[in-house]
């Protein structure tokens, strides 16, 4: 098996994000690779590599511990932390473990995973140690069906309050492995290590505040099927030929900007020529007097009427207020690349027959980047709902609508029709100021002008943007600087 566990994402979002395209899956694809590998490689079972890997990822992590506290539930995510705990005090860790269930009433597996740290000579309380320098949440992972009461939730409360780390086994307690959902009452942890598969839900949704760093052991189980999901690779760097000019690199035109909220389309229209657009034209509905931005006066304005966009990439919504919805029906039906976003799809998902408009346009050209609440307008639900499920949700759109989707949020959700779901792996809370939305549309127009294929365009946009924020240097990111950093 490989016996290092690697580690994927840190929990800060600051810094390196995830170096590859990692194959993320689901808790049933999970459970039928436990099927197939029940006695894992060799004499051992998975659980005992779980465990082993468990243990030396607590010692690297937190070397100078010396009391050690394992909650472990009634499945075989409390089999994984008895394991762990056997190897700890074996080590010369002082460990105690908390059970609330009759462990002679587990699995096989977990049951000899008792046996084991009751013959290491770890200590067993069903309360937590008055002081503990690390604690191993090993209640629930894949398995969790109900939200956690009694002990658990005093427990759960316990590790939550303690100054002290905590690393999940396979999962926080309490998040949901395939949506990122997390129940009320859920573990925040310093370290999870995601046993055997990769699951979606640490990366998108609750996931990130919920795991801390990710880490990722396999049990030395190879597994080449589909995944379920991908977390999105870093971009390419692409070399610009010097034998090209400004029109290699395509046009983009940004509709919107409503009385009052001009600055949205000047955001879009400033990121799409940082992002490497050839030339960037701005129609702003609101404000038809407007020429120049003198901060940017590389853009160039004209009325929509009179500009011929038919071969641009148009960028269409932004800060669009009421204006943008006359120019619509003309924007489906014609734009050859387009990127729709805020009030644009507001529109949209009022108006059955500009649905109709956008699922018929031509496949691979459409890209939408709504945030949660215009996701569930166009899906006519809650955007909690949209939230208990973000891929399924952005599957949903990019089924409905034929489209790439952008379904932005704490890991961003990037899918297409028939296509692998992608979540990004960079960005953070920074981003969560006004405007911010405005500058990835404008990327996302940028990507598509220069001949990127739509999936492509949007999965590096989104890369690109949350980049930023994660190297962004001090504590407030504005809209407007970030447009110079993608
Ligand atoms: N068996 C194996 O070969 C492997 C198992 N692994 C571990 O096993 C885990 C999955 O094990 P299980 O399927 O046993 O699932 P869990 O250990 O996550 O929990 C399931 C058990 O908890 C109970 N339960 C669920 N919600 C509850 C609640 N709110 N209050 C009280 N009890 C509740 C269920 O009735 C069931 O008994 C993985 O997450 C992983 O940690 C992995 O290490 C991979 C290998
Ligand atoms: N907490 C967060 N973590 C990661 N990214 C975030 C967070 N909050 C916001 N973002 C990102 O910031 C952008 C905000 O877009 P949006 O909600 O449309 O704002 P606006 O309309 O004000 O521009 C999106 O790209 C979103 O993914
Ligand atoms: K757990």
């Amino acid at each position: 098996m490989s016996t290092n566990s690697e580690r994927v994402l840190p929990g800060t979002g600051l810094g390196a994000a995830g170096a590859r395209a990692w194959p993320l899956r689901d808790s049933a694809h999970t459970r039928a690779l436990e099927g197939s590998h029940p006695a894992g490689t060799g004499n051992r079972s998975l659980m005992e590599f779980a465990g082993l890997a468990l243990a030396r990822l607590a010692l690297a992590v937190v070397p100078h511990a010396r009391t050690i506290w394992v909650a472990c539930g009634p499945g075989n995510n409390g089999g994984d932390g008895l394991e762990a705990a056997a190897h700890l005090q074996q080590w010369g860790k002082q460990v105690v473990v908390s059970l609330a269930h009759d462990p002679e009433k587990s699995s096989t597996d977990a049951h000899a995973a008792w046996l084991k740290a009751r013959a290491a000579g770890v200590s067993f309380n069903d309360h937590p140690p008055e002081a503990f320098d690390a604690c191993l949440d090993a209640l629930f992972g894949i398995g969790a069906l109900r939200p956690l009461q009694g002990a658990y939730a005093d427990w759960v409360a316990c590790m939550n309050a303690a100054s002290t780390p905590t690393i999940a086994v396979d999962l926080p307690s309490g998040l949901d492995a395939d949506t990122g959902a997390a129940m009320p009452m859920h573990v925040t942890a310093q370290h999870t290590l995601s046993l055997l598969t990769l699951k979606p839900g640490l990366f998108t949704g609750g996931g990130r505040d919920a795991c801390g760093d990710i880490w990722f052991n396999d049990l030395g189980v190879q597994d080449s099927s589909p995944p379920q999901a991908l977390l999105a690779g870093p971009v390419a760097i692409t070399r610009r030929l010097h034998a090209s000019h400004k029109g290699t690199f395509g046009d983009v035109c940004i509709v919107g900007g409503a009385p009052g909220m001009t600055g949205a389309a000047l955001l879009a229209a400033r990121s799409a020529l940082h992002g490497g657009a050839g030339r960037v034209f701005v129609c702003p509905l609101g404000a038809p007097e407007l020429t120049l931005d003198p901060q940017c006066p590389e853009l160039m304005f004209r009325s929509f009427d009179d500009l011929d966009w038919s071969a641009m990439t148009l960028v269409a919504g932004c800060g669009g207020g009421q204006a943008i919805a006359e120019s619509l029906p003309l924007i489906l039906g014609h734009a050859k690349q387009l990127v729709l976003d805020a009030d644009a799809l507001n529109h949209i998902a009022h108006s059955p027959v500009l649905q109709q408009q956008l699922a018929q346009r031509p496949a691979g050209h459409t890209v939408i980047t709504p945030h949660p609440l215009e996701a569930a307008r166009l899906l006519a639900t809650t955007a909690a709902v949209v939230q208990a499920d973000r891929l399924g949700a952005a599957q949903s759109l990019a089924e409905r609508f034929q489209c790439v989707v952008v379904l932005k949020g704490s890991g961003t959700v990037i899918a297409a029709p028939g296509d692998i779901p992608r979540i990004n792996p960079t960005g953070n809370a920074k981003l969560a100021t006004a405007g911010t939305g405005d500058v990835l549309a404008g990327l996302v127009g940028a990507h598509l002008a220069a001949g990127r294929p739509a999936m492509q365009a949007a999965c590096e946009a989104v890369y690109r943007h949350g980049q930023a924020a994660d190297q962004w240097q001090g504590t407030v990111l504005s809209a407007s600087q970030l447009c110079h950093r993608t």
